[in-house]
């Protein structure tokens, strides 16, 4: 009797997560580049929309260089075999943003609610299914709750017609045994009523480890981006998914070389800055602070004079979740209002 290693379904977030990175200024040139480079590699699913989805060009959030429905059209437009999913917020997208995606081409949606909040995204799993498009639900910072929690927030999504729920570790918080905890619990609770993903961030440089322990935990659908370009540290790079899981003998479909190309070739010229694990970077990471917050965290900053992983730290412990990006300036002027001038000039540097 022979047994068959189950195939995983990657997920190229670099045109989603990535534009976190580039500030959202991603234009359709470049969207068509990274879509042909990584649809000639095999990736079937391309996530391309705002960093915080449909609709998230804004003040808060910031403004995209290029309206979000232009860069879905030119990345549909691109492909030829991969299908171009978009990323939605419900209270920042709406489902009149759902319609226009799906007008653009969209074929996949993928529907974030903050962890312990599945129940808001009722209503666009079920706008979603009405449209024809496939279905994935995100709960963000899946760290903040334990793995029972976790699995009852995954039911309401499926019951609402979400097709694959994923544990997103949007902190890069998750240890590969909390990962476990999480996919397996989601896995007892959704049977065969939905598939289990996981979403990956390098804050803590655990983005492949991490993957590798969601897919033995029976997790079937992994994100990634080309060199980790994403929030924060970034996410699992999509090149090295493609190399340790085609190490592992686990089928993804995808060309190794082809998505080394994709990352190397096409995507680095393109971009002015790769995510690194650097100190604010960790600090998220160990404070389980939302990767999206770093760029805010770095302007604020520099417009109010305290290191960017200080401010990230206090985040972390004032517990603020997606959408409070506005309370970072606020944290950041407490701390500036608390700095201490230090008594007696210090030796050797410039005053
Ligand atoms: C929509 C915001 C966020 O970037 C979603 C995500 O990728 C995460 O929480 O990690
Ligand atoms: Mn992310």
């Amino acid at each position: 009797m022979s047994t068959t290693t189950p195939a995983v379904r990657i997920t190229d977030t670099t045109l989603r997560d990535g534009s976190h990175a580039v500030a959202h200024q991603f234009t359709v040139e470049q969207v068509r580049a990274v879509t042909r480079a990584l649809d000639d590699a095999g990736v079937r699913v391309i996530e391309v929309t705002h960093g915080d989805g449909l609709a998230g060009s804004s003040f808060n959030y910031g403004f995209s260089h290029t309206d979000e429905i232009e860069l879905v059209e030119a990345a549909v437009d691109e492909a030829r075999d991969a299908r171009i999913a978009v990323l939605l917020l419900p209270g920042l997208g709406t489902v009149v943003d759902l319609h226009r995606a799906r007008d653009a081409g969209a074929g996949i949606v993928r529907v974030a609610t903050h962890a312990t909040e599945a129940d808001v995204s009722v209503q666009h799993f079920q706008a979603a299914r009405q449209l024809d498009l496939e279905t994935v639900g995100f709960l963000m910072l899946s760290h903040r709750i334990g793995p029972e929690a976790l699995a009852g927030q995954a039911r309401i999504m499926a019951d609402a017609g979400c097709q694959c729920v994923y544990v997103v570790d949007s902190a890069g918080w998750l240890l590969p045994t909390d990962v476990t905890d999480r996919v397996s619990a989601l896995v007892a609770e959704l049977g065969a009523d939905a598939e289990v993903g996981f979403h990956g961030h390098q804050n803590l440089s655990l983005g492949i480890a991490n993957s590798i322990a969601a897919y033995q935990a029976g997790a079937r659908q992994i994100d990634g981006s080309l060199c980790a370009l994403g929030a924060g540290a970034g996410n699992a790079p999509t090149e090295l998914l493609a190399t340790v899981f085609d190490r592992l003998a686990i089928p993804t479909g995808l060309d190794v070389d082809g998505v080394l190309r994709a990352a190397h070739e096409v995507l680095t010229p393109l971009v002015p800055r790769l995510p690194v694990a650097d100190r604010p970077a960790i600090e998220q990471g160990r404070y389980g602070v939302y990767s999206s917050f770093l760029l805010h965290a770095q302007s604020a900053a520099e417009r109010y004079g305290v290191p960017a992983h200080a401010i990230l730290r206090a985040v972390g412990e004032a517990g603020y979740v997606g959408g409070q990006e506005d309370m970072i300036i606020d944290v950041a002027i407490g701390l500036s209002s608390r700095a201490t001038v230090p008594a007696t000039p210090l030796e050797g540097v410039p005053q």
